[in-house]
């Protein structure tokens, strides 16, 4: 085969196997979400990853404020009971000691309780309510940038992030399959949730009377109808909720926001109208990320997926994608990126000398475990026509 390829990269992850579509609720995760968000700041062109916490200070005890006299009872002190004569008294020894640690402490349970997982955007955002519809019972980190999330599981600040990848209306969220390559984390698992948007605004303020609406560019272009009918200016921000809130704190009257009613509801905002999104079954897909890949299995359905690149030539699309289909493997989703460090590959062109193409990173997931014989079969037959894998993750 004529093929050349520069790299593969390749992911295994988990499937429910159905079609696992849930929308928000504030289930019992909503009462452990923090009330701090992960933030970035370039300094010097670094980026730099901080849990930034806006807890109150009341909550800090100052020493003066402790009664050190029954911290440590003055019997205990003075060499304890039955010392010098005096009464014998019970011993508190257990009192304010650190309790050890047991079994039931260090396990965390399959739904998800005491795992950390980052998701961009500010609490009541999508993003939030598929975090917490992967791991029902986990603490929820809001993150500012997509980037942020990723570094953060990278640096041990949380256990998994779960970013979205793709809406059946919007499309691809090209930044989070460049930054797969750019990060060392595998992908463990994927979470599908029906979005739902709500137009909202400050409590006594009419639809009519909005100029401008304010929310995350995906959710704009999802309910691209119901604003070209509105005819407002779009201005876009980092996410829905954080629309709701700069809507809310900001007190702006000829402005609303886009976003989930779980906003509405934190934000303080009155919903003006319900499900605007074009279609009614708008769907976003997010993958849950690890540091650790997952073990691939047959017993259960496993989506594994690849990167790679091809010479340029006719027909190498084609015959790569042909080592699945002669496999049975079903491909679930094509996409293609600009290389970012080498974008343009030069050719010789006998009619017309040097000509430039674009070189693309292919990115494919597919319906299959790498500990299934086919899976293993059609990835080598992608690397005898000059594959190469830069990457593999056997996911847990
Ligand atoms: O802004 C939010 O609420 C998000 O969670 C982000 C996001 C996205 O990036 O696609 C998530 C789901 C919806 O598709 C709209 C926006």
């Amino acid at each position: 085969m004529a093929v050349k390829a520069i790299g593969t990269w390749v992911g295994g992850f988990y499937q429910t196997g159905r079609r696992d579509v849930g929308s928000w609720s504030s289930g019992a995760g909503a009462a452990a979400r923090p009330n701090w968000r992960l933030e970035v700041s370039r300094a010097e062109g670094r980026l730099e990853c901080a849990g930034v916490c806006v807890k109150p200070v009341e909550d800090v005890k100052s020493v003066e404020d402790e009664d050190l006299s029954s911290a440590c009872p003055s019997s205990e002190v003075a060499g304890g009971a039955g010392n010098g004569g005096a009464e014998e008294q019970p011993r508190r020894l257990n009192r304010d000691l650190p309790k050890p640690l047991s079994l039931t402490d260090l396990t965390v349970s399959s739904h998800g309780s005491n795992v950390r997982v980052a998701y961009q955007g500010s609490p009541g955002a999508f993003s939030e309510a598929a975090a917490l519809k992967a791991y029902p019972q986990c603490v929820a980190v809001p993150c500012e940038q997509f980037e942020v999330a990723f570094k953060a599981v990278e640096l041990w600040l949380v256990d998994k992030a779960v970013l979205p990848i793709e809406n059946s209306v919007g499309g691809s969220i090209h930044r989070n399959y460049d930054l797969l390559l750019c990060h060392r984390l595998h992908i463990v698992g994927e979470v599908q949730m029906a979005v739902n948007h709500c137009l909202m605004a400050l409590p006594g303020v009419q639809k009519e009377e909005l100029k401008r609406i304010l929310s995350h560019p995906q959710a704009l272009a999802q309910c691209e109808i119901a604003l070209g009918k509105l005819g407002v200016i779009r201005e876009t921000v980092d996410d829905t909720a954080l629309a709701a809130q700069l809507v809310a704190s900001n007190g702006l009257k000829d402005a609303g926001a886009i976003a989930s009613a779980r906003a509405a509801e934190i934000y303080g905002l009155k919903i003006v109208d319900e499900t605007i999104q074009d279609t009614s079954e708008n769907i976003t897909r997010f993958l849950i990320l690890a540091r650790e890949p997952i073990i691939p299995r047959t017993d259960r359905p496993f989506k594994t997926s690849v990167v790679f690149t091809l010479e340029e030539g006719p027909g190498v699309l084609f015959k790569a994608l042909a080592v699945f289909a002669v496999r049975s493997i079903n491909l679930t989703k094509i996409e293609s990126r600009p290389q970012r460090k080498r974008p343009l590959r030069v050719v010789d062109d006998s009619n017309y000398g040097t000509a430039k193409y674009f070189d693309y990173l292919f990115y494919i997931d597919f319906e299959a475990s790498m500990a299934e014989p086919r899976a293993q079969n059609a990835l080598a037959h992608l690397q005898s026509c000059r594959v190469l894998i830069i990457g593999y993750d056997l996911g847990s």
